[in-house]
C-alpha cells in the first residue's frame, strides 16, 4: 500500500467534501438535480419568508455582477411597491440558478440557497449523505492521535452540516472541529488559506488540505499550507505533470500519521 507521511509540524487536517469525503456522483446525480427539479415549486412555497428573501437579494446582487458574462440571467429589481409580479421574479430566478448549475458555478449566493433547500430533504431522511468508506475510520483515527479536522467546501456551512448530520454512516457531525465556506473565499484563492489558519489559531504549514481539484492545491500550497491531491472513482482526470508534481492518494488510509505509530 502507498504510504504518505504527514509532516510532523501538521497538526490541522482541511477536507475538501466533492471528490474528496464524498463521490461527485452522489453531488451531482442526487444533490444538484434536486435543486433543479424543486427550486421553482421551493421558491413559490418559500417566497413570502425572510430567509428565502434573503437569498433572492443575494442571487439578484450576484446577477448584477454577472451581467457581462455570456448569457447571464438578470433577475429584475423589486420596486418596492408590492406590485411586483411575484411569478416573473420567480422564473428568473429559476432561470439564473439553472444558469449558474449548468456552469457549476460556486457563488456564495447559490450555495446559500441550494443548502436552505436541502435542509427538508435531509430532514425527511429522502437524502442521505455518501461517503467513501475509509473516511470516517480514519478521521477518527487522526482525531485519536490528537488531530483537529475541519472541512473547507463550497458547499455553503450549513449544507455541510446537513450531510456530515445526515450520512449513510449516521451522524458524523461530532466528527469534525469547524467548517469554512466561500464567506472566507473562494478555495482557489490563497487568501482564503490565510485566513482559514488565522481563523483556527494556527499557522498555514500546520495545514494539510486535502482536495480533488489541482487549482485548490495550487492555491493553498501558495499559503505554505501542505496538500495532497485525492484520486477517487469519477473525478477529473489529471495530467502527468499534475500527477508528478503533487502527492496523490486514492484513500484517506494511506495517511500515515508519525505520532500514531
Ligand atoms: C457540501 S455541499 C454539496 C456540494 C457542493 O455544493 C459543492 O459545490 C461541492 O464543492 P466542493 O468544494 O466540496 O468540491
Ligand atoms: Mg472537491
Amino acid at each position: 500500500m502507498v504510504v504518505l507521511p504527514v509532516p510532523a509540524e501538521v497538526s490541522v487536517i482541511l477536507l475538501d467534501v466533492e471528490g474528496t469525503t464524498t463521490p461527485i456522483a452522489f453531488v451531482k446525480d442526487i444533490l444538484f438535480p434536486y435543486i433543479k427539479e424543486n427550486v421553482k415549486e421551493y421558491l413559490q412555497t418559500h417566497w413570502e419568508e425572510e430567509e428565502c428573501q434573503q437569498d433572492v437579494s443575494l442571487l439578484r446582487k450576484q446577477a448584477e455582477e454577472d451581467s457581462h458574462l455570456d448569457g447571464a440571467v438578470p433577475i429584475p429589481a423589486s420596486s418596492g411597491s408590492g406590485e411586483d409580479d411575484p411569478q416573473r421574479t420567480i422564473q428568473a430566478v429559476v432561470d439564473n440558478v439553472c444558469w449558474q448549475m449548468a456552469l457549476d458555478r460556486k457563488t456564495t449566493a447559490l450555495k446559500q440557497l441550494q443548502g436552505h433547500m436541502w435542509r427538508a430533504a435531509f430532514a425527511a431522511g429522502r437524502v442521505k449523505a455518501e461517503f467513501f468508506e475509509d473516511v470516517v475510520p480514519a478521521v477518527r483515527k487522526w482525531r485519536e492521535a490528537g488531530m483537529k479536522v475541519y472541512i473547507y467546501s463550497s458547499g455553503s456551512v450549513e449544507a455541510q452540516k446537513l450531510l456530515f448530520g445526515h450520512s449513510t454512516e449516521g451522524d458524523i457531525l461530532e466528527l469534525v472541529d469547524g467548517h469554512f465556506d466561500t464567506k472566507i473565499g473562494h478555495k482557489v484563492e490563497s487568501e482564503s488559506y490565510r485566513r482559514i489558519a488565522s481563523s483556527i489559531g494556527c499557522s498555514t504549514n500546520n495545514i494539510l488540505f486535502l482536495t480533488d481539484v489541482t487549482l485548490e492545491a495550487s492555491a493553498a500550497e501558495e499559503a505554505d499550507v501542505h496538500v495532497a491531491v485525492v484520486v477517487r472513482p469519477g473525478n477529473a482526470g489529471l495530467t502527468d505533470d499534475e500527477k508528478t508534481y503533487y502527492s496523490l492518494i486514492t484513500s484517506f488510509s494511506e495517511l500515515y500519521l508519525p505520532s500514531s505509530a
